[in-house]
């Protein structure tokens, strides 16, 4: 769990241009689905591809504490032996979700209208992050949360003992209290709804229908609703994972980054509601080719091809945030190289992740001598061309994997190095970054580390 363990600074350097081909691991969001639907169905569920990154090792270890038979059988690939809607037993111990919203949340849900009581914790960075936005919507159903003030974690939930259905509309645009919300309804009699204003990933919806629950998506004037039938017995299912857009967005902008790269990322995940920044990068004149467009696993896939070449700023549509949250700290070190501003609006739920981004990137982008703009909802950074960024800092992550991602991936194209305060969270999301990195060309090394112990 991040962390946990000895931070591991690292330092990227501008060097040769990037080649070669990024095998991308699974879909965070969807490895954390499988695991938790898995787990609520009634027999085998063969998965393939999971990611193994902590945060969804993490809800794979609260999945065996909920009584769930969880096994690793090859790389990727694993089985979860389900106990049923309704049938999590009450884990003996507390349930560590590490530096996982996504696990804690989700799994929250899941376990809110079952007659159980559970206490959740995680690292200093989820500790820190909000609950209400979930323990809010379950108290609907009958549960009963217990957290420290402001309802941080640890948090002690006691699920309903006779759920109510619900129905729902989230105050902010999150996959997160949407899936919850829906995971919950699973053991609540009768129909559960929720209402989004802006439509949010949909893995949970998809995931929902293909283990034979009865869900329907609408669109009409208040936004999308999602209405779900209750207490369904669940069939387990095999699942391909796809391969993480958010992940494959690190080396896709490090080839965008580094004068004369070209770089393939085969099978990435192409879901419209994921997929915000390949629209991007094209309106900043990317050269990225989306060929062999397909599907995999229920989700549309595309290898894509990516050439270096000059870019410029943008306007990113505000209404676009949801489907590419996690991808605004690796945009806004890109934006850096482009020519003009890139202006990025609507992004305050950045502020609550595992680090307040905004904050994070715009202290880390101004020790890089790169000049921008801030705001409690948005950033702007005023780009100068490849090679105008000065670098030469060192840039603290905060315990936030996609923060120390994005400053190694503009370590490659700045006039000095670019140092991390610790690079150790980037094994929550994506565990081969360093060596995947490294095989493309990419001078990327831990602090102290020996050439060979890499
Ligand atoms: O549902 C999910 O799998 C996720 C939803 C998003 O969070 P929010 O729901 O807080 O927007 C995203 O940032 C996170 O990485 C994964
Ligand atoms: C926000 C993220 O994840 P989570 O909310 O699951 O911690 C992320 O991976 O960028």
């Amino acid at each position: 769990m991040a962390g946990h363990g000895a931070a591991r600074p690292m330092v990227a350097q501008a060097g040769t241009p990037l080649r070669g081909t990024a095998p991308i691991p699974g879909d965070k969001s969807v490895s954390h689905r499988a695991l938790i639907l898995g787990a609520l169905a009634v027999g085998e569920t063969k998965i393939t591809g999971l990611l193994e990154g902590e945060d969804v090792l993490d809800t794979g270890k609260a999945m065996r504490a909920f009584g769930a038979g969880v096994e690793r059988i090859g790389e990727g690939a694993w089985t979860v032996r389900g106990v049923g809607v309704g049938g999590f037993q009450e884990p003996d111990n507390v349930i560590d979700h590490g530096n996982a919203g996504t696990g804690v949340r989700l799994v929250m849900g899941a376990m809110a209208t079952t007659d159980i009581t559970v206490t959740f914790t995680g690292d200093a960075s989820l500790r820190s992050r909000p609950m209400g936005r979930i323990t809010d919507p379950l108290a609907l159903f009958g549960a009963e949360a217990r957290g420290r003030r402001g309802g941080l974690l640890p948090i002690t939930l006691t699920g309903a003992t006779n759920p109510l259905p619900v129905q729902y509309t989230t105050p902010v645009p999150s996959a997160q209290v949407k899936s919850a919300v829906l995971l919950a309804g699973l053991n609540a009699p009768g129909e559960t709804v929720v209402i989004e204003r802006e439509a949010t990933r949909d893995h949970t919806e998809r995931m929902l229908r293909g283990f034979g629950a009865e869900i329907a998506t609408e669109a009409t004037a208040e936004g999308h609703v999602i209405t779900l039938r209750g207490q369904p017995e669940l069939r387990p299912q095999t699942i391909a994972v796809p391969r993480d857009p958010s992940s494959a967005a690190f080396p896709v902008v490090a080839a965008l980054l580094v004068e004369g790269s070209d770089v393939l990322v085969p099978g990435i995940g192409l879901n419209p509601t994921r997929a915000g920044l390949f629209d991007t990068l094209v309106e900043m004149g990317a050269d990225i080719a989306f060929e062999n467009r397909r599907e995999e696993g229920g989700e549309p896939v595309a290898d894509l091809r990516v050439r270096f070449g000059p870019l410029r700023g943008v306007e990113v549509p505000p209404e676009r945030a949801p489907s590419m949250i996690d991808e605004y700290p690796v945009l806004a070190a890109l934006a850096a190289t482009a020519e003009g501003s890139t202006i990025m609006r609507g992004i305050k739920e950045l502020r609550v992740k595992e680090s307040d981004r905004i904050d994070a990137m715009a202290r880390g982008l101004e020790a890089c001598g790169v000049s921008l703009e801030e705001g409690k909802d948005h950033l702007i950074v005023h780009g100068r061309g490849p090679g105008s960024v000065p670098g030469g800092a060192t840039v603290g992550t905060r315990l936030d994997h996609r923060i120390a991602m994005a400053f190694l991936c503009l370590g490659l194209a700045a006039n000095r190095p670019i140092t991390i305060d610790d690079g150790a969270p980037i094994a929550t999301s994506f565990p081969s970054f360093l060596p995947l990195m490294r095989a493309l060309g990419a001078d990327i090394r831990e602090v102290g580390a020996r050439e060979t112990a890499l």
